[in-house]
């Protein structure tokens, strides 16, 4: 083990699990060697992945967890609380650990009845962008964390992105913009792509475009400073090109699509929760 390397587990080493976990290794926050993973015996794909980043990869959770300082809970919600059981049955102290659930709508109250007692926990929600060291996490402290545990925290998950401390009751819209968000742009690129082919463009070219168009915008609106309304009307000449493609999306209930996502998506995640 590099041994000023924090040792991270993940429990669960599914997609979310995997783009942090090379996230942390391109950002030199973790090595292949410092961290540890387990999945359902029958996903192989993931045990697979996890050796090819030359972690280790067991389809056990206790010695994850005995392993590890920092432990990330990235099993499905409904996986959670057998998951943990298996903690609770098996390890009565786990004071020295720090857990991070990335679990949509399974709250810090549910993460710490699952675990034992004093388990310091901090719920997160990254999302997969945290493969190219671009993701937009948050997280929100337990009952038991302490604030070293959450500059440890900020420090893992600034590695891949951005990061802020929220509170609880914003978790679930946050899940629905950021965590759920990079699917309904990779949607938006998909389309903007079958678009240009539609009117003839190479399907390459058409790729190209549109990941650097939403690429190049996105980073306007974060680096400039400027209302996107505005970064809007300056590309929309009178009577021009724009103009006749804005009016197409308004009358397809482009704004109130997006809208409604994030609606749907947050009471998804409130009925998961129970809330
Ligand atoms: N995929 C995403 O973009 C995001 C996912 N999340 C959260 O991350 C969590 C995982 O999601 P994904 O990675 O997408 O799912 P996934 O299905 O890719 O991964 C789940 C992993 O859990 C493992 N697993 C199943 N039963 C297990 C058990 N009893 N013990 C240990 N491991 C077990 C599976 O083998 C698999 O490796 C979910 O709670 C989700 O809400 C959060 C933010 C973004
Ligand atoms: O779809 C899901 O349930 C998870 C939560 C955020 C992204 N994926």
């Amino acid at each position: 083990m590099a041994n000023n390397l924090l040792k991270i587990g993940f429990i669960g080493g599914g997609k979310m699990a995997q783009a942090m976990a090379k996230g942390f290794i391109s950002a030199g926050i973790a090595k292949g060697e410092t961290m540890i993973s387990s999945c359902h015996p029958s996903d192989l794909a993931s045990a697979k992945a996890f050796k090819e980043l030359g972690a280790e990869s067991i389809f056990e959770n206790v010695p994850v967890v005995q392993k590890s300082e920092v432990i990330i809970v990235s099993v499905k919600p409904s996986i959670v609380p057998i998951a943990l059981g298996d903690i609770k049955k098996s390890l009565s102290n786990n004071a020295d650990k720090l857990f991070l659930s990335i679990a949509m709508g399974v709250t810090i109250k549910q993460l710490e009845q699952c675990l034992p007692q004093e388990s310091r926990v901090i719920r997160v929600m990254p999302n997969t962008p945290a493969l190219v060291k671009s993701g937009a996490s948050v997280f929100v402290r337990g009952s038991k964390s302490t604030d070293d545990d959450a500059k440890i925290t900020k420090k893992l998950l600034n590695s891949i992105g951005i990061c802020e401390e929220v509170t609880e009751n914003l978790m679930d819209p946050i899940t629905a913009l950021s965590g759920s968000g990079p699917a309904y742009i990779f949607v938006l690129i998909e389309a903007l792509a079958d678009g240009g082919v539609k009117m003839g463009l190479p399907r390459d070219l058409a790729y190209k475009l549109a990941s650097q168009t939403v690429l190049g915008s996105a980073q306007m609106v974060r680096d400039t400073d400027t209302h996107p309304g505005i970064l809007k009307d300056n590309v929309t000449s009178p009577a021009g090109s724009t103009a006749a493609g804005l009016h197409y999306l308004e009358d397809k209930g482009f704004r109130s699509a997006l809208i409604g996502a994030i609606q749907a998506a947050t009471e998804r995640c409130r009925q998961v929760s129970g809330s």
